[in-house]
């Protein structure tokens, strides 16, 4: 029966628990491209496969608006993302996509089920081999057609799809907790909007706290205070690019990136992504800074439809103190109109979480390696260096 618990991941190639000492680190399952089944997987009658195509204002729509009401929400069901077209079209249509990996199904032309996959480079541990994979993510089926055991045929399909383009592993983050997760990572809040915080009910007041205690608190200075910090221009492209693959090689867990990936990734686009570097020599940039926007629709307020939560990016300081910089990420989040802005504990963000007033939020973000065992079971936050949005 397929409905015990994790009864569909047993059947999938990650270490479980027993198992956690005996694989030897690397792919779990050899992949033969010759054995790959080259037809979808069945579907329930009247349930049919489509390829979404973001770039079709009536196709992305629809991803929007199930996503929008289907899609993960906070622990207490209070909040729920509410990822835009523009926002989707940015973290789906990197440099290298394949359009058959945009899968979702549909019943008499609606969509009802959803998920994703970007193709990256993994540098894995002390791998010196980097691995071609999939980036996994908006796995989405719609509330009234759950229980149909669908979920496990979206993740069949496009694991059938990745295979076929002869790639073995994927890398995903979730949530909930399933076979196995490789780093179980924190998220931490820091208010800049205190009393809209309070009144979406984000935020709680103890006794002795007051509104305007709060936001005096939480107050930060009109502008940033590094000198030479402005937003990121094409022309910082190459620079940027040597400064974030050279940072994040400290890390166990992270992507290698073209220049044509980190145009993509991080030029400015409004309300999706903001980066700001520092060019304090002319024509020298030393750090960069980057956020991007994730608003959370209020499910129930009678004042306030939504939270607009900037969520930290990739950050890499080699003259500026972090501590600094991250202060300076706050300062122009806030006047670009956000309430809040997360951070997870992963990377260098210990450093400055506590001392920039960040608050522990209520749950977690599970990394997951899909067919690959690691030489060390579990990875610390700080080792990861990936961040999925
Ligand atoms: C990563 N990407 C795959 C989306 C995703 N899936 N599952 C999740 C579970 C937590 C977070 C998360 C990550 C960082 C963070 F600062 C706050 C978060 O969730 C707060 C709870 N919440 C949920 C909806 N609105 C508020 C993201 C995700």
């Amino acid at each position: 029966k397929l409905n015990k618990p994790h009864q569909f991941w047993e059947t999938q190639p990650m270490p479980n628990i027993n198992e956690l000492d005996s694989l030897k680190p690397g792919p779990i399952q050899e992949g033969i491209l010759a054995e790959v089944r080259q037809d979808p997987y069945n579907l329930i009658s009247k349930f049919e496969w489509c390829n979404v195509d973001l770039r079709n204002d009536e196709q992305a729509q629809q991803v929007y608006t199930l996503l929008k009401e289907n899609y993960v929400e906070d622990d207490d069901n209070m909040f729920r993302f509410d990822y835009s077209i523009d926002f989707l079209r940015w973290a789906l249509l990197p440099p290298g996509q394949h359009p058959d990996w945009i899968v979702g199904v549909k019943v008499n032309q609606k969509l009802v089920g959803f998920i994703t996959g970007i193709p990256v480079t993994l540098h894995i541990e002390n791998q010196q081999t980097k691995v071609k994979m999939t980036e996994i993510n908006f796995l989405c089926v719609h509330k009234k057609i759950r229980a149909n055991r669908l979920a496990p045929v979206l993740i069949k399909e496009i694991t059938r799809r990745v295979h076929i383009k002869n790639m073995w592993q994927a890398v995903y983050t979730a949530g909930i907790v399933v076979p196995t997760p490789i780093s179980q990572t924190r998220y931490y809040h820091r208010s800049l909007n205190a009393k809209k915080l309070i009144e979406v009910g984000f935020s709680s007041l103890s006794a002795r706290q007051t509104i305007s205690r709060q936001q005096k608190l939480y107050k930060l200075p009109e502008e940033p205070k590094t000198q030479g910090l402005r937003p990121m221009k094409k022309k910082d492209v190459a620079q940027v690019t040597k400064l974030l693959n050279e940072y994040l090689k400290q890390f166990k867990l992270y992507f290698k990136y073209t220049e044509d990936e980190v145009k993509h990734w991080f030029i400015p686009r409004k309300d999706v992504i903001s980066t700001y570097v520092v060019e304090k020599e002319q024509g020298v940039v030393t750090d960069f800074l980057s956020f991007y926007n994730l608003p959370s629709q209020v499910i129930k307020n009678p004042k306030h439809t939504h939270l607009r939560a900037a969520y930290s990016y990739y950050n890499v300081a080699t003259k500026t103190p972090i501590v600094q910089l991250m202060y300076d990420a706050l300062i122009l989040a806030k006047n670009e109109g956000y309430d809040v802005f997360n951070a997870l504990d992963i990377m260098e963000n210990e450093k400055f979480l506590k001392e920039l007033m960040f608050c522990p939020g209520d749950g977690q973000l599970n990394y997951y390696l899909y067919n690959w065992k690691l030489e060390s079971n579990m990875l610390k936050p700080e080792e990861i260096g990936i961040v999925l949005v």
